[in-house]
């Protein structure tokens, strides 16, 4: 029995990648020449979610300014969601609602690009944070599921929707995690060219 479901889960988050592989292509690629023409230009990537959203941005964030697959310099991103003393001292003094806002308004410029995680794209911090990011003329590339929910409404035509095709938290979240290697992939090709060995 549990064996069973511990194997639907592996079938289930399978035959999403293979569902998603269809709408998410075309998405993903427009956010990684979203995200390379603002490196390129001198800019940076603010990357922000609650719970395993949460990790998801740290994990972006560390594939960038680190390393993904192959060597490079470092790329600019910086993940909203790990700095424990701005965390608590903008949720104790002003609202949790603002814990990513007030870190976009303090550190986002023009043409620099957030990168807004939330499965079910209802979470009213990452929304928020969305709202600062356009008035600071920045691009989103939301990563979303569940049809988008309030971040899909408002997005606007220059920001880039990867939406997945799916109503459970942790497989949408599968998802992310594979889109955000997509992400870190494509930027790598596009700035070191392909491998021989690939
Ligand atoms: O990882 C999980 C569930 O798989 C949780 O920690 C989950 O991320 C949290 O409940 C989040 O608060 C959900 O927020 P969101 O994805 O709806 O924006
Ligand atoms: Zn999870």
């Amino acid at each position: 029995m549990l064996q069973q479901r511990i194997q639907q889960q592996f079938f289930d988050s399978a035959d999403l990648k293979y569902a998603a592989a269809e709408t998410l292509t075309r998405p993903i690629a427009d956010a990684v020449n979203a995200i390379l023409g603002c490196i390129t230009s001198g800019g940076k990537v603010l990357a922000c979610g609650n719970g395993g959203s949460a990790g998801d941005a740290q994990h972006f964030a560390a594939e960038f300014v680190g390393r993904f697959e192959r060597e490079r310099p470092g790329l600019a991103a910086i993940s909203l969601s790990t700095d424990t003393s701005i965390i608590t001292a903008v949720a104790n003094d002003y609202a949790f609602d603002q814990i990513f806002s007030k870190q976009v308004q303090a550190l986002g410029h023009p043409g620099d690009v957030l990168l807004a995680i939330s499965t079910s794209g209802n979470s009213s911090n990452v929304l928020a944070a969305i709202e600062v990011a356009h008035d600071k003329e920045m691009i989103v590339v939301a990563l979303t599921g569940k049809g988008g929910g309030k971040i899909g409404q408002a997005l606007k035509e220059t920001d880039v929707h990867i939406c997945v095709p799916h109503a459970r938290t942790a497989r949408i979240q599968e998802v992310h995690l594979l889109a955000i290697h997509c992400l870190c992939d494509g930027i790598d090709v596009q700035l070191l060219g392909e491998q021989e060995d690939e």
